[in-house]
């Protein structure tokens, strides 16, 4: 299974099972959070959302390249990043509160699913980045037009996506990506995390989170990430990208 969903303590866990590609997002992982917001919408016993990594090393690695290296022009491009952008837009619009349990390395599109959720717990040695410059497309799945919702400094922001870098966690705390860094086990440090809420009263929270919603409705957040997905295809169609990712798959060859 490249995924699981687990409920525990009236937590949903989800965790990316690809270890091996360091938890790239393929299409049936795409499937798993169809999955996860489902039983969300159907479950009222669910009161936080937890997405994490299987393994020490990775968060997610973001899309999975080997995959997604097949589609070529802007259509076939918009087609996939208008698709996982509509289920990443109905993750972040969760009415519970999400946490990304960021178990370590999170980059591109692992990056994005990170910057989406409403807290971000991080472990202490783990990088993140937007590193999508470096294949010559931006963010494409709605996570530029995110971070640019988390109150962080403008300029701080556009360091962020424009240096296309992996960040240590002391630059993620000090710019204002990281909720808070954690060492140790990650269960351990999510349930603590989940302590400091108010659980029982799960309606305060699902009130708060109706607050921040309605915002990203009034100032149109979804047609702003369409928007986002749309230059994204075009780049996504020029040789800059395509022989980026060339040479990141024939790296070892
Ligand atoms: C598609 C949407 C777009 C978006 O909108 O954001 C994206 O997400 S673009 C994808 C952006 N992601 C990347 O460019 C990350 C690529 N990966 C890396 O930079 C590195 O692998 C790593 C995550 C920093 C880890 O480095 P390292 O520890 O040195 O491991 P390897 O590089 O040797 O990787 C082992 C193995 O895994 C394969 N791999 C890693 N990431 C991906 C990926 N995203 N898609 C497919 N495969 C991936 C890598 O090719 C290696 O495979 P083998 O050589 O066959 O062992």
């Amino acid at each position: 299974m490249t995924y699981s969903i687990e409920i525990k303590k009236e937590m949903l866990i989800f965790e990316i099972n690809r270890p091996a590609i360091h938890n790239a997002i393929n299409g049936d992982v795409m499937e798993g959070f169809k999955q996860l917001i489902n039983n969300v919408k159907t479950n009222e016993e669910i009161k936080l959302v937890v997405i994490t990594g299987a393994g020490e090393k990775t968060f997610c690695s973001g899309g999975d390249l080997a995959v997604f290296h097949k589609l070529k022009t802007e259509e076939e491009s918009y087609g996939m990043l208008s698709e996982t952008a509509k289920i990443l837009y109905e993750l972040a619009t969760l009415p519970v509160p999400t946490i990304a349990l960021v178990n370590g390395t999170a980059v591109g599109g692992g990056c994005e699913i990170a910057t989406l959720c409403d807290f971000r717990l991080v472990k202490k040695d783990a990088k993140c980045g937007f590193i999508q410059g470096t294949l010559g497309i931006t963010s494409g799945w709605g996570g530029g037009t995110y971070l640019f919702e988390k109150g962080m400094r403008h300029d701080y922001i556009l360091q962020m996506l424009t240096e296309a870098v992996p960040y240590s966690t002391d630059r993620l705390m000090s710019i204002g990506w990281a909720t808070e860094i954690y060492e140790g086990d990650k269960l351990s440090a999510v349930n603590q995390f989940a302590e400091k809420m108010i659980i029982p009263h799960v309606n305060v929270l699902k009130a708060y989170k109706l607050q921040a919603i309605r915002k990203w409705e009034q100032t149109r957040l979804y047609d702003r990430i369409m928007d986002e997905v749309a230059t994204c295809s075009v780049l996504w169609a020029q040789d800059a990208h395509h022989e980026a990712v060339d040479s990141f798959l024939s790296k070892k060859k």
